[in-house]
């Protein structure tokens, strides 16, 4: 490998994905990171693919630290296997600090599989923009809304590509392909499906400096694929349509100083995964049609965040009191949750030099 590498630092913010009617589309960077630190100093022989793995944080003793199954250092090995490069340059150590929670709609896997792709470039010198990061990331994570948002930071509106029939066949291969098992495709020598280029195009919205997101976390994981798998194949015209005419209002609406609370909270209704995903989430119907910005002054609006179950609350001032109300009608449903209040970041996923 060419050149010596430097220690480093990667730190992806957390996402919160859709903001009511924008399933798939828009997704929003906050304030809880994933930070890996890496150095190259580990002398250990037996290190698979040079890579020793150390975690803390949400999900310690529970995500797997075999260089091969974690979901960052596997996306790294996708990264690198796809330039020819079989392993991490010797004495690797990656220290994962996850304050994501998992499974709740803040998008830890999509920072986990960004986390991965940037340590996958860096170690290996590849050089890659992130735009072209982003190809990889969606050959993993497929939607883009959430992805876009820790890769680039702040408000983001993206699409896919209507790519050409070629390029088709080579972004639909099963994941299963993407990211073999560790007995597959990783150790057999064979190079796994580069990403067709510009997959993935996004624009940054503004958003209004007193704007806050409040995150109320229930005590329960919801995986996205199941989320996913709740949804039906196909909408109505007119569930369509209402979803359509309030994002196009909300993505202006939030860059609004001062925020207008009516415009807002319209805009934030969904018809197309909330309904369905009730099932899922205890209180959820509740909750989204109880409070308003009447009921509570400072509320702007409430959704789901990405696929749950997290729900988050934009809000101006009353944090505590908007969040007390989520709290309690969680736990009429035998639901623990905690709050936070986060800030909205403009910085995307970064490397830095230590
Ligand atoms: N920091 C991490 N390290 C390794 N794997 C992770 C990490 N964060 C998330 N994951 C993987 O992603 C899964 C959660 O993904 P998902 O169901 O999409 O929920 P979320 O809404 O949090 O993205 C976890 O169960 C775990 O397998
Ligand atoms: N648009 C996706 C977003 C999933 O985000 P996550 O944070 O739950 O992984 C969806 O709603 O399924």
């Amino acid at each position: 490998m060419a050149g010596t590498l430097k220690p480093f630092t990667i730190k992806v913010p957390c996402s919160s994905a859709n903001i009511g009617p924008g399933f798939d589309v828009v997704g929003l960077a906050l304030s809880i990171y994933l930070t890996l630190t890496v150095t190259f100093t580990t002398t250990d022989p037996d290190a698979e693919h040079n890579c020793t793995i150390t975690y803390e944080g949400d999900g310690a003793g529970e995500v797997p630290l075999k260089p091969d199954h974690n979901l960052i250092t596997r996306t790294a090995l996708y990264v690198l296997k796809c330039h020819d490069i079989r392993d991490f340059p010797a004495g690797t150590h990656v220290h994962i600090h996850n304050d994501i929670p998992l499974g709740r709609g803040l998008g830890s896997s999509g920072a986990a599989v960004v986390a991965g792709v940037m340590l996958g470039n860096t170690v290996g010198q590849l050089g890659l923009s992130k735009d072209r990061m982003m190809d990889y990331t969606l050959m993993i994570e497929r939607h883009p809304d959430n992805v876009t948002a820790t890769m680039m930071g702040g408000f983001v509106g993206s699409y896919l590509r209507e790519l050409d029939p070629k390029d088709t066949e080579r972004k639909e291969i099963p994941l299963s392909e993407v990211l073999p098992e560790p007995a597959g495709g990783l150790d057999t020598g064979l190079r796994p499906p580069e990403p067709p280029t510009g997959i993935g195009h996004h624009i940054r919205f503004g958003w209004a400096k007193e704007i806050k997101a409040i995150a109320i976390i229930p005590d329960f994981e919801v995986a996205t694929a199941t989320a996913r798998g709740v949804l039906p194949t196909e909408y109505s015209k007119k569930d369509l349509i209402f979803n359509l005419q309030r994002l196009a209002v909300l993505t202006t609406a939030l860059t609004r100083s001062p925020p207008d609370p009516e415009l807002i909270y319209q805009a934030m209704q969904d018809k197309v995964h909330q309904p369905y995903r009730k099932t899922l989430i205890p209180a959820l119907p509740d909750i989204l049609t109880s409070m308003t910005p009447n009921s509570h002054p400072g509320l702007l609006g409430i959704c789901l965040s990405g696929a749950g179950p997290t729900i988050l609350a934009l809000a101006t001032e009353n944090f505590q009191s908007i969040a007390d109300e989520i709290l309690s009608r969680f736990a009429k449903e035998g639901v623990h949750c905690i709050w936070k209040v986060l800030e909205p970041v403009q910085d995307g996923a970064q490397v830095i030099e230590l």
